[in-house]
Parts: C-alpha cells; structure tokens; sequence
C-alpha cells in the first residue's frame, strides 16, 4: 500500500503566527449541481520573507484560496489572518484597509489599456489616496525597480508579456504591501519569460523582505523559486512543508513530481529504492563503493537532477537492488551510512 506523505509542519497550531495564516477555512458553494467543497479545513502558515507555492490539478481549489487571503472571497468557516490583521472578520472601512496589506499579480496582467505604465502602477496608489506628486514618484522607483523605467511611458499594447507582468508587479507593490499573491502569474508567459519573472519576484522578495504566495499548476514554478510547497486535492492541503524537508519526506507526491522517474519496470521480485541526495551532484561514486567496498551490484533505473530553491542542487536515482534479502538489507544500511536518504519503493 503505498504510503500517505506525513506533514511535515504543524500548520494547524494557532498560537504560530506567520505573514498569512489561514486556521480551518472552509469555502462551500452550492450549484445547481450540488455543494462543492472548494476549501475543507484549510490550516496555512506562512513565514515571514518565504516564497510558499500551491499546487494543484484544476478545481483543486487554489483560487478560492487566495481569494479567501486577499478578501474577495468570505470563508463560511476558519479564520484568515494576513499580517496581523484577521481579515475574515473585518468589514467596511477596516477591510480596505487590511486589503493594501497584499498586492496581487495576475495570469492576465489586468492592466488598463488606456493607462500607460506608469497609469497603470499610480492606479494603487490613486486608490489609497496618495497625492499626484508622491504617486508620480513612487510610480517611477518602483517601475525602475523591475527594469522598466524607460518604458513608462509605453501602453500595455506596446509591451511584450513579460513587461506587462512587470508592470502588474510594479503595481502591486507600489503602495508598500507585506504580501504579493500571485495567481499563475507567469501561465501566459514563454518558458525564457517565466524564468526571468519568478527571479524577478524571488529578488524582490529578498530585497523588500515580501512574503510571496503563489498559486501553480506547473511544477516548474515550484522548482525555481519556492521556499515552501503545498498540495492541493479536493479542496484538501494534501502535503506541506519546506522544500527539503519535502523530498525527504517518505511517499511525498510532491518529491515525486520534482523528480520524475518514470514508471516502475514489471515486477522481477527484486527491491527498488529510490536514494535522494543534496550534497554531491552525482549518486555514480556511491553506487561504484556499493559494489566494490560490499560485493553489491545494483542497476541505475531513472536519476533526475534539480536544482531547487533558487540553487542548491538535488538528485534522486532509482535503483533496482538483486540478491538475498541479507544484501538487500546490507545495501540498504551501506547508503544511509552514506548520508543519502533512502525510500523502499517496492
Ligand atoms: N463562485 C463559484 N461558484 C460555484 N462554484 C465555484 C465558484 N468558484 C469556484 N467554484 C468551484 O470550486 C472548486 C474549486 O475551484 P477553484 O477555482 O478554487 O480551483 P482551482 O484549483 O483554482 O482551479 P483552476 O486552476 O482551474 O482555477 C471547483 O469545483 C469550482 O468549480
């Protein structure tokens, strides 16, 4: 029976506080079809300063999600706080207010089109009330900030899709929000594209100390600049934690979709492990030990290799181990020793 991943963070501890914290939200819409349950028993944390990632298939729930952190959506139950402020409970006045305390991006930018760039980016900051001298200003350091003062004055027709991304950036940021929420921000962009806006973000985020939620179906996304993952099924988080914490985590579907391994071979009676390392680049002179120094010989059955978290590099290799039980279980015990973290596939 395959194993359920354990959560490796107890997210639903309310006395932890974090930028965004959702505790047992529940989001039900009725349909002429029936409830659907778009959020069951929701529990979130995030840290301050971290880029957390949500994945999931379509109707997973991921929206519905951050609609509940920036308001536009009500849970019917659970609590959302968004740094420091519980904005499930708040109305009116208060609730505007808690609101600039997230800026959001979009798949499809959402700009004015008869606004240039810098239109687009003082518009936040027409809205919270900023004078037009300080919203000029402001507007164009934060257009520098994301490379594209020399494009002020350019309308969202003449921009490329990543310039626009850009610019929803810009604008999201321009009145000084703790959090940035992103909703498939890069879905519409080029892979060169996308790479250049997540490092974009992943700077900023350093830089501004930002908290950054994003919502993905790519795996991509998550690989690239993620601190911290989750999964969603069903409305459900299935898996959450940090990123290492994560592909260390025995039966994590979210380590399995980082690193793709393809099928298991038919059943030949033999043990499959997969071994995850995160020093040496290569598993090569583990497996060439393993034979000379234990008389073991195994076969290489699929090895990927990540570069995860915005640098540090892990691989994880498949390998399909012959021979008693005796020198399975001192296989086994010789690539622990070598610090590698080992998962009994079959
Ligand atoms: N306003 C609504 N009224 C009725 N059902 C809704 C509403 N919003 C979302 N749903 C349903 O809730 C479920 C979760 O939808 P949601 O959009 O949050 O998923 P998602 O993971 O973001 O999917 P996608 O990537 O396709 O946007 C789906 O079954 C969807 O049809």
């Amino acid at each position: 029976m395959p194993r359920r991943a354990a959560t490796p963070r107890a997210s639903s501890d309310p006395r932890r506080t974090g930028v965004i914290d959702l505790v047992e939200v529940s989001k039900t819409f009725r349909t002429p079809g029936g409830e659907v349950h778009a959020l069951d028993h929701v529990s979130l944390h995030v840290e301050p300063g971290e880029i957390f990632g949500i994945v999931g298939q379509s109707g997973a729930g991921k929206s519905t999600l951050i609609r509940t952190v920036n308001a536009l959506e009500q849970p019917d139950s659970g609590t959302v706080t968004v740094a420091g402020a519980t904005i499930s409970e708040l109305r009116g006045k208060e609730l505007r207010e808690a609101r600039r305390r997230a800026g959001m991006i979009f798949q499809h930018f959402n700009l004015l089109s008869s606004r240039t760039a810098l239109g687009n980016v003082e518009l936040t900051l027409e809205i919270a009330g900023t004078g037009r001298g300080a919203r000029r200003r402001r507007a164009q350091e934060i257009l520098d900030l994301v490379g594209l003062a020399d494009r002020a004055d350019a309308y969202p027709a003449q921009l490329s899709g990543g310039q626009k991304q850009r610019v929803g950036i810009a604008r999201a940021l321009a009145d000084n929000p703790r959090v940035l929420l992103s909703d498939e921000a890069t879905s519409a962009l080029d892979p060169e594209t996308t790479r250049s806006v997540l490092d974009l973000i992943r700077r900023l985020s350093r830089e501004l100390g930002l908290t950054v939620l994003l919502i993905t179906h790519e795996m991509d996304v998550i690989k690239r600049i993620c601190d911290s993952a989750a999964l969603m099924e069903h409305g459900r988080i299935i898996e959450n934690g940090a990123m290492e914490q994560l592909i260390t985590t025995p039966g994590s579907r979210l380590a399995a979709a980082l690193f793709e391994l393809g099928e298991l071979p038919p059943d030949r009676g033999h043990r499959i492990v997969d071994i995850t390392f995160t020093k040496q680049t290569s598993s090569e002179p583990v497996i060439a030990k393993l034979a000379r120094d234990q008389g073991i010989d195994v076969a290489i059955l699929g090895a990927a290799i990540e570069t995860i978290h915005g640098g540090t590099q892990t691989g994880r290799t498949r390998l399909e181990i012959p021979g008693s039980a005796d020198e399975v279980e001192r296989a086994l015990t010789y690539l622990r020793e070598q610090g590698l973290f080992v998962e009994v596939v079959r």
